[in-house]
């Protein structure tokens, strides 16, 4: 009988030993909710002290306390301190460990101690973040986050506090990336082809598509990319004739809007009252080059036209609820006259792999210069590995889930009901196909003149 017991004993051992080795392959957050994260935390809780110690995170006491520990506590020796443990979480990703730095550290020091203390825990990566004054978080992810991405179910409560906020992807150090467009109102997506320029759109687009907001899509690559979208767009241009027609009816818009402004004293349309406050707009445009670049010299005068018009949406519709989303391969100087002016403007950046350094300057140098590099680094073999900055100078690795064009699309028909009908915008609305097979072989708007 005892033998069988013991059998049985060690079988179960080795088919849980055999379990948590294919966890830590195959379910990375498995394996870390139920061996990792234990072992990290009581490895950093024996360590703690020695390991601040021996990465030179620690600083002499102040008088007062040698003066307590020798008088009070009676030890002779007094030891130098650390900073102050003051709270210890744990997550499906990692673990977040907030930290008192003691007078004489800095958020740098820990920041340039953080490959140390990541070897010394075993974890897969240490960020440090300044909360506030006095305060630092160690973010550790327990395995490579970016690897296979899954967005948390549930989203920490204040990220997604804004009306206008939408969860993109994940970063490295396991927190979620949202873009956020009352705080950063136009941004600018880059990459070369195959980097996931289009996955992240994606994402966006169903992320947005389930908000009581509008979408505008110009995508003069013919609608390849947003005709699919036709069933949560207001409207929807795919040639550059249409671009220009649409991208006047919105600068319409944005008057009309600025006149509201004006009549009820106010500077921005979230200070309206809610009863007469326009529906937000988020303006998508694709493959922005092909908005610029012209064939023949007569196309010239349609390009400046739309170009002045894309700029002036950028410098002023912030105001009145009107957002850019602008996507392309390069976006510089040799696109032509306003190029630079108009990439000055959308001060959301995302970077994905590029072909040359030059083209992730132009993405990130002139607003976190420090990410260029980063961005150089993106492994070809990691599509939608993305670097995100914005003007406050701060960036960071990020990586939007996989999502199929047939799910986006799923998403866009479910939420239909949301899409507004702007009456400026009504002869670019596309036409939505009854059977979502058909999408592809449908007109794409409405054969109406623009009036504007
Ligand atoms: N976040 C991601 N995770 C996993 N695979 C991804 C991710 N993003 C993109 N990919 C894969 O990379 C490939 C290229 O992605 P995508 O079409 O988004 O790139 P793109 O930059 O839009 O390319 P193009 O400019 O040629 O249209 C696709 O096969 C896609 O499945």
């Amino acid at each position: 009988m005892s033998d069988v017991v013991t059998v049985l004993e060690v079988t179960g051992a080795l088919s849980a030993a055999g379990g948590l080795g294919y966890a830590k392959t195959r379910a990375p957050r498995v394996f870390w909710s139920l061996a990792g994260l234990p072992v990290a935390r009581v490895r950093f809780a024996v360590t703690y002290r020695s390991t601040m110690d021996v990465c030179g995170l620690t600083v002499q006491p102040s008088r007062f306390r040698a003066f307590m520990v020798r008088n009070v506590a009676r030890r002779p020796d007094v030891q130098p301190v650390p900073p102050k443990v003051r709270r210890v979480r744990g997550s499906s990703t990692g673990m977040k460990v907030m930290l008192r730095l003691p007078a004489g550290l800095e958020p740098g020091d820990v920041a340039a101690a953080s490959e140390r203390l990541r070897h010394a825990w075993g974890v897969h990566s240490v960020h440090v973040v300044e909360v506030r004054p006095g305060f630092v978080e160690l973010r550790m992810t327990g395995y490579d986050v970016l690897r296979r991405v899954r967005m948390p179910r549930r989203l920490p409560r204040g990220l997604t506090s804004g009306p206008m906020v939408v969860p993109v992807a994940l970063r490295e150090d396991g927190t979620v990336f949202v873009r956020d467009y009352q705080r950063v109102p136009h941004a600018l997506t880059l990459g070369a082809n195959q980097s996931g320029k289009s996955m992240y759109q994606r994402n966006l687009i169903a992320g947005l598509a389930k908000l009581p907001v509008g979408l505008v899509g110009i995508d003069c690559k013919r609608g390849v990319e947003q005709r699919g979208y036709a069933a949560r767009l207001s409207a929807l241009a795919v040639t550059p004739d249409e671009a220009s027609g649409l991208l006047d009816a919105l600068v319409g818009l944005m008057e009309e809007r600025f006149d509201v402004l004006s009549e009820y004293g106010v500077a921005d349309m979230w200070s309206l009252p809610a009863r007469v406050r326009p529906v937000p707009l988020v303006v998508l445009v694709d493959e922005v080059a092909e908005l610029f670049l012209t064939a023949v010299k007569k196309d010239e005068e349609r390009r400046d036209r739309m170009v002045m018009q894309m700029i002036r949406l950028a410098q002023m519709a912030r105001a009145v609820g009107i957002y850019l989303e602008v996507c392309g391969q390069r976006f510089g100087s040799e696109l032509g006259k306003g190029a630079t002016m108009l990439r000055a403007q959308l001060t959301g950046r995302v970077v994905h792999r590029v072909n040359d350094k030059q083209t992730a300057e132009m993405g990130l140098g002139d607003i976190a210069p420090d990410a260029v590099v980063a961005v150089t680094t993106i492994p070809p073999d990691r599509p939608g590995v993305a670097v995100a900055g914005d003007s406050s100078g701060g960036w960071s690795r990020i990586r939007t889930p996989e999502m199929t064009p047939a799910e986006a699309v799923a998403v866009c028909r479910e939420y239909a009901h949301l899409t507004p009908h702007i009456p400026a915008l009504e002869p670019y609305r596309p036409i939505v196909p009854a059977d979502p097979a058909a999408v592809d072989a449908m007109p794409v708007v409405k054969p109406v003149p623009v009036t504007e």
